[in-house]
């Protein structure tokens, strides 16, 4: 679920409900409510349709993802198929890796590895993406997926806590153009600030935060989940970072385009 895709359930539901109950709304007030309800329903269908194509590798990887049984016997736990970014998200990912001459790649949350063979695809052939993920039976799965994929043999998939595996890389000095973070929402400040200090952001490299919308919570006055409590903090916080600029893209669940202000290195 995003911001979108709420808004245009609701709606839906109020000009159900004004359909419904003829007389309660004005025809002058129906029109109005059908032409938002037209934009909000429109809006996603327009983007895919509109976004160039999927690779057959990433339609084969989503199909399988849609296929698998998240909740059957084999128990992946807490992962569910809306978890993979897909599409027009996808596409987005891909223009930064190319737009960037990105050469290096670190995904944190690689889930079946959607977002991961996106950026692989606009990789150089001597590229490579470094994909962390918790969960070993996922990271199983998205390695059957990519070795059939012809960008698939540039990923690296390394399975344990992301934290563990960042501070691994800091210590072997290792660099990256781009880090892409998709993974717990409580960890993402410390992996934030792990890219910056720890030295793992190139100099020139950029950081796309996703999930930074969260359904809308961080700006709503309904409840609000444990998740949208840490995006909301985490936003606040690069918010007020003087060491990055940052820009909130209002695409999906939302994804923050963060980069090092120059002269704040550590
Ligand atoms: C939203 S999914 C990633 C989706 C993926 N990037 C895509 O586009 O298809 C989040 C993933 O992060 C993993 N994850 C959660 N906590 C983690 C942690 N502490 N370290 C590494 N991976 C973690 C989950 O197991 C899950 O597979």
């Amino acid at each position: 679920m995003t911001p979108a895709s709420i808004l245009a359930a609701r709606l839906d539901d109020l000009l159900e409900r004004a359909q419904e109950d003829t007389g309660a709304v004005s025809p002058v007030w129906m029109d109005d409510l059908r032409a938002v309800v037209e934009l909000a329903r429109g809006l996603d269908p327009y983007l895919e349709s509109m976004s160039t194509p999927e690779s057959p590798a990433l339609a084969e990887l989503a199909r399988r993802t849609a296929a698998e049984d998240w909740n059957g016997p084999s128990g992946h736990g807490v992962l569910e198929q809306e978890m993979l970014s897909g599409h027009v998200e996808g596409q987005l990912l891909k223009t930064l890796v190319h737009a960037s001459r990105a050469r290096r790649v670190l995904e944190i949350g690689l889930f079946t590895g959607y977002s991961a063979l996106a950026m692989a695809e606009a990789l150089p052939d001597d590229g490579r993406l470094v994909a962390l993920e918790l969960d070993a039976g996922v990271a199983a799965f998205a390695r059957r997926c990519l070795d059939g994929a012809p960008a698939g043999a540039r990923v690296d998939i390394r399975v344990g806590p992301a934290a563990d595996a960042l501070s691994a890389l800091v210590e072997a000095g290792e660099t990256f153009d781009l880090i892409f973070v998709d993974a717990d929402k409580g960890g993402y400040r410390g992996y934030l600030d792990t890219a910056l200090d720890g030295g793992l952001l190139a100099e020139h490299g950029l950081v796309v935060v996703d999930n930074t919308l969260m359904q809308g919570q961080p700006w709503t006055s309904g409840p609000s989940t444990v998740n949208g409590t840490a995006i909301a903090e985490f936003n606040a916080a690069v918010a007020a970072d003087p060491r990055v600029e940052q820009v909130v893209v209002p695409l999906r669940d939302g994804l923050t385009l963060i980069r090092r202000v120059t002269g704040s290195h550590a």
